[in-house]
Order: C-alpha cells, then structure tokens, then sequence
C-alpha cells in the first residue's frame, strides 16, 4: 500500500506534449485475471499485468485464499490455481487498500465458499458502499457483519452450498454484476444476472474464455440477461493484458488541450464498453485517430494518436456514463478547455469512488478559474475556447488517483503551475504516470 507519508508535485506548462508512450494493462481485466487465474485447476499466466497497488491487494488475497502466484518478469505472472470451491479460509483480515474493485468482487467470491473473511481498506475505501454487494448476496444466504452505513471494515461469512439468484442490477455497477457472477461459480444451478444499463463486460468475456458456460441474452428493451451455470470448472489460460484505456485517457486529454501536441499511446483497449471517453471528446471535435487496430486476449484493441484540438462543448448523454465513468475527472479537464458550455447529468455514481468526484473536480477546476455549476448528478462547465487555466492553486486529491491525474494534466496548460497536495494515490492504477508525463515533455 502506498505510503502514509502525502507526497506533494507541481504540474506547470512546458509547451507541445510529443512522443508514443505505452500505458500500464487495465486494471479491471488485470482483477479478473488474477481471481480466475486463481480459480483455475492447473498454471495460468498472465502479461502485461498491470502492477499497481489496486491489483497487488488483490493478488495478495488471493495468495491468502491458497493460490501460488508468482512474478516472473515485468508484468509477467504465474497463479496456480485452487479450482472453484478451493478457496482456503485466508488467516488475517484481507487489506484491499483503496480498491473498490478488489473488495466488491471478492465479497462475492468469498460469499459461495465454506469460509469467512473480513475486508478492511484505506481511510477512502472505509467510506465507500457496500450495501450493493451485501443485498444480493445475502439473498444466497450468505452472511454480512459490516460496519456502520454497510462500510469496511466488513466480514464476510460464506455458505456452500448458496442458493443460486436471479437479480436485477438497481445501480449500472460492474462491480456488483461480476461480484454476483464470481458467487455464481461456486453456486449450484444457474445465477442470473438482469443488467439494464451495459456496463463493462470483462467479467463475461473472461468467464467463458477460462470454459466456463455463460450465456448473454439481450431483450427487446435492451436489458442484457446474463446467466452463468454454476459449478463451473475452469480451465488454466495466457492471458495478454491491454492498457488501460482509462489510463491512455490522460495522455490523451493532455495531448488535446496543449498547444502543438501530437501523442501517440499504443495498445490500448477498446472494448466498447470502456470507449465513451474517446467518442465524446471526438463529439466535441478532438482530431484523434485509430491504427494498428487487433484483437488481443479476447479484447479488441488499437493505437490511439490524439493532436492539440479546438474543442466545442456538448452535451454528454446520461446513457454513455458507464462507458466512462471513471474518465469524468479527466473529461471536466478536456470540457474546461472547450468553446461553450458542457453538460453532463446522470453521474450520481461519482460521489461514491475514491473520493466525491463532483465535488473535488467542482471545487478544484474552480480554485483554478474554470467557471462551473455543480448539480446533484453533474457538472456544467462554461469551457474558456482553449485560453490556459489560471493554476496558481493547491489541489486536494483525497486519497483519489484520477484527481490527482486529472489536475497533473490540467497543469500542462495553466499559466501557473497547479500543486497536487498529494501525488502517491496515483500507484494504485498508474506507478508510471509521473514518469511517462515527463517523457512527453520536450
Ligand atoms: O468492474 C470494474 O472493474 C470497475 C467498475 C466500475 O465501478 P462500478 O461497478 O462501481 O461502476 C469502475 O468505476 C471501476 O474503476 C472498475
Ligand atoms: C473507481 C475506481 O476504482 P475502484 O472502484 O476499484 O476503487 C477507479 O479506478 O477510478
């Protein structure tokens, strides 16, 4: 976990942004990978692992519930796996860090094995809901103690066997839908997931290529059905990692704001899931371009090359926000520099990540002479037609990486310079941020 001790930077503008970097793997496949990887019976392994704090905790636990998992290389991993239903009673309560991922879907893998565990996290992720993951697993019998508000410090007690369910998602959370599906592995019969907002579908695409039987049925309405046969058996496989496209997010968005910029970053994952970033900014006239387009592991993927753009404000439609949810933060960046007025509604899910990320981005993008109305769901900016940001400011980043990325990014055009108080969240998605932002800069 990443030090106790804030680490402060300043951001300040250096002119055109050039070069082709390459981002670490993405972070929600790097999760999955690991946690089916674990359940497989025989060796898996797995490239271009993403290796940040979020994936290490949950490497750790599942090293905990009886997995071997080894690194081998640079990104470059080796998990023997225990098979489904395999899972050991882990001996210490499982540290998920700031990771909402990690805990959410481990809760779900615990809640069908004969085990308890309990789950505690850093001051951000101690704040975080778990109520979404407790209600549906509860209903397969499996037992919640959790702390005030349904918050960590949590402690899970599994049953084996769990009754097997059929839930419809209250909230657009892949997190709840894969926690719901990990559950189903170990459950006898069929889990039913109904899914009316598509959220990243990772956890499907892995799911059958590791040989489990998964069916997804979209109705008439647009609601996706998905059904998972349980006791599933998993077969060991290679996995290739892309990069995060929430990471090439803010190359990108720097590369767009600043002056004389052209940044390549290669390898970046576009399942269209996780595109909405790249087809609002192109909404909003960003010149980005697509190459080298290629299926990798299941998952399509591309070169994405993006130059300093005019962008016009738009109105971004409620529907794409779980295709890029966790690209809000960055987005407000790239809307601040826009001609016109953005809108964005439909974000509730904001406040509830890391940190409030409406009211953080609200408050900062302000400190730095963006003019904004923040709303219950949204925010709505009066973009400056690419005149820089003041800066001059010190940011809050609250134990939150995508603020502290989003301002790191916001510095790259601001008269002066923008301090970030605390830099050191950024290893949980992104050790090599700092460095590659750097490189950029001629
Ligand atoms: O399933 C995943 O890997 C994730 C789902 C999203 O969370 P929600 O399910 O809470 O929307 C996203 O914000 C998070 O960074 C990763
Ligand atoms: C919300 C995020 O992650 P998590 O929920 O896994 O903490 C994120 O990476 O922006």
């Amino acid at each position: 976990m990443h030090s106790a001790q804030p680490r402060p930077a300043t951001f300040t503008a250096s002119g055109p942004l050039r070069g082709t970097v390459k981002v670490p793997g993405d972070k929600s496949i790097s999760h999955r990978s690991l946690m089916l990887s674990a359940l497989a019976v025989g060796e898996s392994r797995v490239s271009g692992l993403l290796e940040g704090e979020d994936v290490l905790a949950t490497a750790a636990a599942m090293r905990a519930m009886g997995a071997a998992i080894e690194r081998t290389g640079e990104g470059e991993w080796r998990i023997s796996g225990v098979g489904v239903g395999g899972l050991l009673q882990p001996q210490t309560a499982l540290d998920m860090g700031n990771s909402g991922t990690s805990t959410r879907l481990l809760m779900g893998l615990v809640a069908s094995h004969a085990i308890s565990a309990t789950f505690i996290g850093d001051a951000s992720l101690s704040k975080r809901p778990m109520e979404r993951v407790i209600d549906p697993m509860s209903l397969t019998g499996a037992e919640f103690n959790a702390s005030p508000g349904g918050c960590l410090p949590l402690m899970v007690r599994g049953i084996c066997p769990a009754v097997p369910i059929s839930y419809r998602l209250p909230v657009a959370s892949a997190q709840v839908k894969s926690a719901i599906l990990l559950a189903g592995l170990n459950t006898p019969g069929i889990t039913e997931v109904i899914e009316p907002v598509p959220t990243r579908d990772h956890s499907e695409r892995m799911l059958a290529g590791f040989g489990a039987e998964l069916t997804v049925e979209t109705d008439v309405q647009g609601v996706r059905h998905i059904r998972l046969h349980g006791e599933a058996e998993l077969k060991p496989q290679n996995i290739e990692v892309p990069g995060d496209p929430s990471s090439a997010a803010f190359p990108i968005v720097a590369a767009l704001i600043t002056p004389g910029s052209e940044v390549t970053v290669t390898h970046v994952g576009m399942n269209p899931t996780r595109t909405g970033i790249f087809k609002m900014l192109e909404a909003m006239g960003a010149d980005i371009h697509y190459s080298n387009e290629r299926v990798v592991g299941g998952e399509p993927v591309a070169d994405i090359t993006a130059r300093h753009s005019a962008l016009k404000g738009i109105e971004v439609p409620p529907e794409v926000a779980p295709s890029m949810i966790d690209e809000f933060p960055v987005f407000f960046v790239a809307a601040s520099m826009a001609e016109g007025r953005t809108t964005t509604s439909g974000l509730d899910e904001l406040r509830v990540k890391e940190s409030d990320r409406l009211a953080l981005m609200a408050t900062g993008l302000t400190m730095i002479g963006v003019k904004l109305e923040e709303r219950e769901d949204g925010l709505i900016l009066d973009g400056s037609g690419g005149e820089p940001f003041a800066g001059g400011a010190t940011i809050a980043s609250a134990l939150d990486h995508r603020i502290a990325m989003s301002f790191a990014v916001a510095g790259q055009n601001a008269r002066a310079g923008i301090m970030v108080d605390d830099v050191s969240p950024i290893a949980t998605s992104f050790p090599t941020f700092e460095v590659m932002l750097q490189s950029l800069r001629r």
